[in-house]
Order: C-alpha cells, then structure tokens, then sequence
C-alpha cells in the first residue's frame, strides 16, 4: 500500500526575502490543501509573485523553506508534477499558441491531449497567431493551459483570470473545479473577491510580505462583512485616495 499522504500539499514557513534593499517576503507562512484551491489575496506589491516564485524554484528565500509534499520544491520541481503559470510569459514572443502547447506537452511523460485542452479553453479561434499578437485574454488563456498540459498535481495561478471576460473566466473557474475534483491541488492569486468567493476552500490574505489572515471565506467574511470589507480592514492601501 502506498504510504498515506498528508492533506497539506504545500507548506511554507516563515519565508524572508530582501529584493533590491527591501523587505518584499517578511516571515510569510501558510499551508495550501490537497486537493482544495487555495488563494492568495493581497494589495499590489503585497509579494504573492514573489511567494510563487519562490515555490517554483525561479528564486531561493534568503530564510524559510517551502516544502511541496514534504520535499524541497527543487526535488518536487524534478518529479515534474507542477504546473505555473505566470503573470507574464513574453518569452514565447513569436511561438503559436498550439506549436507552443505541443512543445510544452512534449516536456511531460503524460501531458493532457493538447487539442482537447485546447478546445477547452477557445485557442482554436486563434490557432495561427503569433504569441506577441495575441490580445491581453487570449495571452492569459494560452498561458493557463501551458501550466496545466503537463498534468500537475499541484499548480500555481498567478492571477490567471485578468484580462479574461466574463465567458472565459466562468469556464476557467469551471476547468478549476473540475480539476479540484479531480483531485488536483491550486494555488492561485487574485485581485478579484469574487472569483475567491466562488472557488477558493481555504484564502489567505497578504500584506506587506506576510499573511495577515487565513481562512475559509465563511470563517472571514459574515457578521454583514464582505470579503472585500475584511481584505480592506486588514491590508494597507498603496495609493491614498
Ligand atoms: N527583482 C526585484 N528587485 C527588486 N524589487 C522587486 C523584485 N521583484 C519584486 N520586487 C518588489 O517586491 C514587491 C512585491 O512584488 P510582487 O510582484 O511579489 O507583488 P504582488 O503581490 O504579486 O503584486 P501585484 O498584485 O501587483 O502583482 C514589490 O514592491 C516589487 O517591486
């Protein structure tokens, strides 16, 4: 029998990182579920692309380690069971979005059926332009399936829904749900309450290189608090109105 696996996929614990002279990881901790979406919300420059790059090994905390089933995320990365996606891939400039999934599919011992996938997430419409073409949506559609062609059990979203309309984004969150059900772990980020609200089982809210609050959105919003009401109370505003 294989050995039981932890219901915690992912565990961070107290990363700190110093960019560019400044604090931007400042003893950020949390636990992501298996199986579950968790969230990550935080003002802009809270540090949750930061937080991702660091568990996708693009770059090393000065202290704290984050663990993926129990391992260091470059062991984790080698097993080739996580997906990424980006807030920004410019890197496949010129690339077609199918030559760029086949490519990608290739990488993997058991990738998703690129045309099914493909399907899934309307990149027929625009098969034949290049990458750099695309428009802002279409970027973060072709973006979104290079982090799932490969079949992870665990995948990072940075704010994977911006720029989407509202067709494309339910049917994200649709694929999302069908993947949790599947038993697929994802960690995404958001600026938008509402896609937390419908998907996430477990939300985390970051300020300042730290998490700030956790929970479930029950356990956070009610009492006649939204979710933004808490995330307002509990984050710093960049811009002062
Ligand atoms: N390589 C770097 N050198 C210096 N500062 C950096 C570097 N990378 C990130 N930062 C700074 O770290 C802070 C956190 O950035 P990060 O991109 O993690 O924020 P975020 O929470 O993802 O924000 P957003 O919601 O706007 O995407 C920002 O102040 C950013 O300017």
């Amino acid at each position: 029998m294989p050995p039981s696996r932890s219901s915690v996929v992912l565990r961070a614990s107290d990363l700190r990182l110093e960019l560019g002279g400044r604090t931007v990881l400042d003893g950020l901790s949390l636990e992501a579920g298996r199986g579950r979406i968790t969230a990550l919300l935080g003002p802009n420059g809270a540090g949750k692309t930061t937080f991702i790059r660091c568990c996708t090994g693009l770059l090393r905390p000065d202290a704290g380690e984050v663990r993926i089933d129990g391992e260091p995320v470059r062991a984790a990365l080698a097993r080739g069971r996580v997906g990424v996606m980006p807030q920004d891939s410019g890197a496949w400039s010129g690339i077609r979005p199918l030559e760029m999934l086949r490519h990608l599919a290739g990488l993997h011992a058991s990738p998703l059926p690129v045309d099914a996938l493909a399907e899934r997430l309307g990149l027929h419409d625009f098969a034949g332009t290049a990458y750099r073409r695309l428009s802002g949506g279409q970027k973060q559609a072709v973006n979104l399936a290079g982090a799932l062609v490969g079949r992870p059990e665990l995948v990072f979203l940075d704010e994977p829904t911006a720029g989407m309309d509202p067709h494309t984004r339910r049917a994200v969150w649709e694929l999302l749900r069908e993947l949790r059900a599947a038993g697929v772990s994802v960690l995404l980020t958001t600026h938008a309450m509402g896609e937390a609200e419908e998907l996430a089982d477990q939300v985390h809210i970051v300020d300042a290189g730290r998490v700030r609050l956790s929970g479930t959105v029950a356990e956070l919003a009610g009492q006649g608090d939204s979710l933004e009401d808490v995330f307002l109370r509990h984050t710093t505003a960049r811009i002062r109105p």
